[in-house]
């Protein structure tokens, strides 16, 4: 009998093995396919890469804006073989670490429970103590379009394979790898469609960073919005999508459709139902948000195979963390939680920080929004990026830094501020007696601290 078993070998899979080696050898970490995590083969890195060449192609292409006159060209094969040259780097990264773990630790073979001490792996059964399930997660796929369309139905984990880029691609979808690559691909000279079912794009959650999203990505991008495909026909090398706009039948074609309608978590092949027959919706399985505990049995699920926060530093946080309720079984604890922070890689940024805006109104939590635009934004101005916003909200009693949900130029960073302003449980007059530079991004941030301040202290007058 083990004293752990991992199954998934992913972001959240190699820290727990990384954290879980520290207390006992005798451990067994399970992978079905490649070990190089979705991180690194087609997720977080791959995507930046593209990214930073469509936006660096991007910025010479309105190097108008800064009085220059410059002129560009896009090879998009040079452009594929950089993302791929890089990914290997990161890939190999990975593996090197997992390439040093005892070989006896390690199986290749996709897990199911047989009970809650047993998993069959390849016809054998091995039992352990406890497991962590980090079995990730994979693109929905629509089985009709892709039944019809074969290999020109692609999702992400097929996008970065391409050796060059597409003239034309339509894009189904408006979440968040959908506004990150479709942006990219109409950066680097892809006419890109995109088939939104609602009228959200992105992550935002404020209906004001929302609007002015919806606004500015229609500049850049063709974006139908609560219109979906009526049908595709294959005709010669296109696909000819045909779609209802103002009650008109329209068509386009295109030569790939990218869906790009969300992520199933892969728990659903791991027959948990055989442990008890209500699992079998996977949906509603019990597991407990603060120790990953499912039900009261031996088994903790992290990373992206959870219904929670599906980011890569939450993988590897819980991944970690978890070990140790494994370890300590039954004496399960609440694994720390770290201040939530999510950003997307579209231009501009889109930054959640702390509580949402949606979370604070559905917990009917009492605050106050502070606002800054960016259209008029010093430093942003300066630097031609200045479009977007950012809210910041405060407890109405308190004065606490609750949240923020950010659009703007290098959110990311401005985002981190405000994740770490949180933790430090830091209120408004706090952040305000803070130095800020002049000329940059952060006196942003000090206007809408400086406009829910107004609104604190008449509030605080009143009371
Ligand atoms: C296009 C894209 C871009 C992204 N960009 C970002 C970003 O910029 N920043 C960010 O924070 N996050 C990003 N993410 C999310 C991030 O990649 C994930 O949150 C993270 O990789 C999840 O790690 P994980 O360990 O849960 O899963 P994974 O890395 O997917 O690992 C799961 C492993 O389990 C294996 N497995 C599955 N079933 C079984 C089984 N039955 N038995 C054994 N093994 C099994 C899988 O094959 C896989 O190896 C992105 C995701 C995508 C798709
Ligand atoms: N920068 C990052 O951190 C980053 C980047 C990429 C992905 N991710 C992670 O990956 C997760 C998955 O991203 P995602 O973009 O796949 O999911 P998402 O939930 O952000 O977006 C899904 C989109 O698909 C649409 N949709 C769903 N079902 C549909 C259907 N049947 N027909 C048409 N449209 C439909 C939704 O309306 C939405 O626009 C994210 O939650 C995120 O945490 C993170």
């Amino acid at each position: 009998m083990h004293d752990l078993i991992i199954i998934g070998a992913g972001t959240a899979g190699i820290s727990a093995y990384n954290e879980a080696i520290k207390y006992t050898q005798n451990i067994l970490i399970i992978n079905d396919g490649p070990w190089d995590t979705t991180c690194a083969r087609v997720g977080c890195m791959p995507s930046k890469l593209l990214i930073s060449s469509a936006n660096r192609m991007h910025d010479i292409q309105t190097a108008e804006e800064l009085a220059l006159k410059h002129n560009a060209v896009i090879d998009t094969s040079d452009v594929m073989q950089r993302v791929h040259v890089l990914r290997e780097r990161f890939i190999r990264a990975t593996l090197k670490g997992v390439d040093q773990w005892d070989s006896s630790h390690k199986i290749s073979g996709k897990a199911k429970f047989i009970d809650s001490q047993t998993i069959e792996v390849n016809g054998q059964l091995y039992l352990a103590k406890s497991f962590i399930v980090a079995v990730g997660s994979r693109p929905n796929i629509d089985k009709t379009l892709k039944q019809q369309l074969k290999e020109k139905y692609i999702t992400s984990n097929e996008i970065f394979e391409l050796s060059q880029l597409p003239k034309y691609l339509a894009v189904i979808g408006s979440g968040i790898i959908a506004i990150e690559l479709a942006q990219a691909m109409q950066r680097l000279g892809v006419q890109t469609t995109m088939f939104a079912r609602s009228q959200k794009v992105g992550a935002l959650t404020s209906p004001i960073l929302q609007k002015l999203a919806q606004e500015q990505f229609s500049k850049e991008l063709n974006i139908k919005f609560k219109t979906l495909p009526d049908e595709v026909e294959i005709q010669a090398n296109k696909i000819k999508i045909n779609f209802t706009e103002n009650n008109q039948t329209k068509s386009i074609e295109v030569e790939y459709v990218l869906g790009a309608t969300g992520r199933q978590s892969n728990i659903d092949h791991l027959d948990l139902d055989q442990l008890n027959s209500t699992f079998k919706d996977i949906k509603d399985l019990p597991i407990d948000k603060e120790t990953k505990q499912l039900a009261n049995l031996p088994i903790f699920i992290v990373g992206d195979a959870a219904p929670d926060a599906p980011i890569q530093h939450e993988a590897a946080h819980t991944g970690k963390q978890v070990v140790h309720n494994c370890l300590n079984y039954p004496n399960v604890k609440p694994i720390p939680a770290l201040t939530p922070l999510a950003i997307v890689f579209c231009h501009p940024e889109m930054a959640i920080v702390g509580k949402s805006f949606k979370q604070l109104e559905d917990q009917h939590v009492e605050f106050i929004r502070g606002f800054v635009s960016y259209e008029n934004q010093g430093r942003a101005l300066v630097l031609a990026k200045n479009s977007g916003g950012i809210e910041v909200y405060i407890d109405k009693n308190s004065g606490k830094l609750l949240g923020a949900e950010l659009f703007c130029s290098q959110a990311e960073h401005l985002a981190h501020l405000l994740a770490w302003m949180i933790d430090a449980d830091q209120d408004i007059h706090q952040i305000l007696k803070k130095p800020f530079y002049h000329p940059t991004l952060e006196e942003g941030l000090r206007t809408a601290f400086k406009h829910a301040r107004r609104q604190f202290d008449a509030l605080s007058s009143k009371s």
